[in-house]
């Protein structure tokens, strides 16, 4: 079974166009985006798009790649105080002259849907989330269009980045998941991989994962948003040959991709209600 994300998301984009109009709010969003980087732009931009299609206003800051980090705190303050502004998303990653950290300390936790501040992944981690990263968020609510429920089962989660990899485990663990995170040190990869029933990969390694990494009959989720030798868009896994060892498989393109973005529009929207009317 093909796990959907590209469909999957079409289907919630729907469904939060319909939900906002409802709400008669007219939620927004900003994103800073520092530098030029063709990637980061491009992702930008279909953020932006997708807050078009679903009735979010967008702003755009962009700052030059020489920005200092007080310039872009200075950016992420007057976006604070913006009361017209419900979210913020610092593009990642920021040129190396930047401190990531103070930037991620510095958005107001209530405005943060990126879920990166240390108080929402705090709050992730003890197991009441108000912003949940939208990677692994996306990863969760794609497992749960497919009736698959992670309560009980053997997760294993590689990568323990704090926008991917942890978030991830954190989330498996709250949905009572069994987790285990592996990383560059973990002894014997294969042999913890190969024991999951669901198994999450963020490395950032084109086609790492092989047939015998993983599990019969595994769920195998692929994060990873790699270029290939060829320069094609490819995942962590290689997926002609681990498909048909599994139970379902996210591909990618058209997988985790598409979700993180429909969940940034969600938390946005989640955001807005928020700072309307209270607690959801
Ligand atoms: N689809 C989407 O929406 C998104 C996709 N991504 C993609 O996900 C991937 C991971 O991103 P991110 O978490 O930010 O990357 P990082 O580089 O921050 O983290 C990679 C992780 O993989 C681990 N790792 C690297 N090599 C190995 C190995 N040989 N064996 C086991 N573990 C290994 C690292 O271990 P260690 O900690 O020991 O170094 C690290 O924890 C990238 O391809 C990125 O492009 C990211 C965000 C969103
Ligand atoms: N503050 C911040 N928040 C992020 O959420 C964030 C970030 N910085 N920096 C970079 C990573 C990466 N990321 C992706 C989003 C969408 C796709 C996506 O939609 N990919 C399409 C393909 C797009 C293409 O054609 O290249 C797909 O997989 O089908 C991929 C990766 C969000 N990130």
């Amino acid at each position: 079974m093909i796990l959907d994300g590209k469909q999957t998301s079409e289907k919630r984009l729907a469904l939060l166009r319909e939900k906002i109009e409802e709400s008669g709010l007219y939620p927004r969003l900003a994103t800073v985006l520092v530098g030029e980087d063709p990637a980061s732009q491009l992702y930008v931009k279909m953020k932006h798009r997708a807050c078009e299609r679903v009735g979010i206003g967008s702003i755009a800051v962009d700052l030059p790649g020489t920005a200092t980090t007080q310039e872009v705190l200075d950016t992420v303050h007057r976006l604070n105080e913006d009361p017209m502004i419900d979210g913020i998303l610092v593009q990642l990653p920021l040129p190396p002259q930047v401190d990531t950290h103070s930037i991620i300390e510095a958005v107001s936790p209530e405005k943060d849907v990126d879920g990166f501040h240390p108080t929402n992944l705090g709050r992730l981690f003890s197991g009441s989330p108000v912003f949940s990263p939208c990677t692994p968020l996306g990863v969760m609510t794609l497992l749960a269009e497919y009736g698959i429920n992670p309560a009980g089962r053997r997760a294993v989660v590689i990568g323990r980045s704090i926008d991917v990899g942890r978030p991830m485990a954190a989330l498996l663990l709250n949905a009572d998941a069994t987790v285990t995170i592996c990383h560059s040190k973990t002894q014997d990869l294969a042999a913890v991989t190969s024991g999951a029933e669901i198994l999450v990969s963020a490395i950032g390694k084109a086609r790492f994962v092989t047939p015998e990494m993983v599990g019969d009959g595994a769920i195998v989720i692929d994060i990873g948003t790699n270029y290939d030798e060829n320069g094609k868009l490819c995942g962590d896994v290689d997926f002609d040959k681990v498909e048909w060892k599994t139970a379902g498989i996210s591909p990618v393109p058209g997988g985790v991709g598409p979700m993180t973005i429909a969940t940034l529009m969600e938390n946005t929207f989640a955001s807005a209600r928020l700072r309307s009317c209270g607690p959801l």
